[in-house]
């Protein structure tokens, strides 16, 4: 498989007040042109982290990532971060803060009239042509979200990284946005890694869905092919038996197969601090 995006024996150890905190150890995973990743695991095992690694926010302890070829040791235009919390910039209306990035990205590389061609045809995409000229404050959550995509997908990334990108989106604008951006990867076919805490959302959207083990020390755990058809209806999926056997796979590893980490590693904190009173 050729690999555009290679995170190979990355560990990622953060200095803590406490001393050396092992989050991540030994994260191997090769995204292909094209594909669509979800990352899925309990709440702070180390999701966020391989994301800002891959960002090139945080830099690997051991090994690291690289992408086309080149190795990631900063923030660059190759990768376009899509966080849970919209982060435009209050003052600017929608357009401009797409178009902050876009003159970011292209510089002079594009005139005038193509800036404004490329950032509104952006907005389109995600449906947000009607409020471009409004500020963040005078749209919905869901919206606003529109437009962190629309500001990641103008700036053409190779790779779209999202954080829990609809996790604060009421139920009904979540199934809208996650109809959206299945519309837009069917037309752009972008490479996308997508942290999420929603199982269905999970297998709805992706090629892959990566499960990570819990912390401390977390790695992938197993990694789930979903070869559902596209493009998917969300409705037609609720009967189909490939579908719910995925969905079931997933919640298996998650409350089954991680739970019972969690549990060992709290019987054997138990039978320590026994041990710890009889000795006493
Ligand atoms: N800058 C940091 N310094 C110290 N520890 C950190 C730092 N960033 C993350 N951690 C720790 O690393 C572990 C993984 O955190 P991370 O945020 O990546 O988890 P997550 O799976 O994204 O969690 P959630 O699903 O709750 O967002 C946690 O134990 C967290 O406390």
């Amino acid at each position: 498989m050729s690999a555009l995006l290679d995170i190979s024996q990355m560990d990622m150890v953060f200095d803590t007040p406490k001393g050396p905190f092992t989050a991540l150890k030994g994260v191997d995973l090769k995204i292909k042109k094209g594909e669509f990743v979800s990352l899925i695991g309990h709440s702070g095992c180390g999701k966020s982290t391989v994301l800002n690694v891959v960002a090139g926010l945080y830099q690997a302890s051991q090994g690291g990532v690289v992408l086309n070829g080149k190795e990631v040791n900063e923030p660059g235009p190759d990768r376009a971060v899509v966080f849970q919390n919209h982060s435009l910039l209050p003052w600017l209306t929608a357009y401009e803060n797409v178009e902050l990035a876009v003159k970011q990205v292209f510089g002079k590389a594009k005139s005038r009239a193509e800036v404004k061609e490329w950032v509104e045809h952006n907005l389109k995409l995600v449906h947000m042509d009607h409020a471009m000229h409004k500020r963040p404050d005078e749209i919905s959550g869901g919206m606003k979200q529109r437009v962190g995509i629309a500001r990641a997908l103008a700036m053409q990334p190779e790779i779209l990284l999202m954080d829990e990108p609809f996790g604060a989106l009421d139920a009904l604008t979540r199934s809208h946005m996650q109809d959206s951006l299945m519309e837009i990867q069917n037309e752009l076919n972008n490479t996308v890694i997508m942290i999420t805490h929603d199982v269905d959302e999970a297998v709805l959207l992706s090629d892959r869905i990566v499960m990570m083990t819990n912390g401390p020390a977390a790695t992938v755990g197993e990694i789930l092919d979903v070869t559902l058809e596209r493009p998917r209806d969300r409705l037609a999926l609720a009967e189909d038996a490939e579908y719910n056997r995925l969905r079931s796979e997933v919640l298996k590893f998650l409350y089954e197969k991680q739970r019972k980490v969690e549990h060992i590693s709290k019987a054997a904190a138990a039978k320590k601090e026994q041990k710890a009173e009889e000795v006493a």
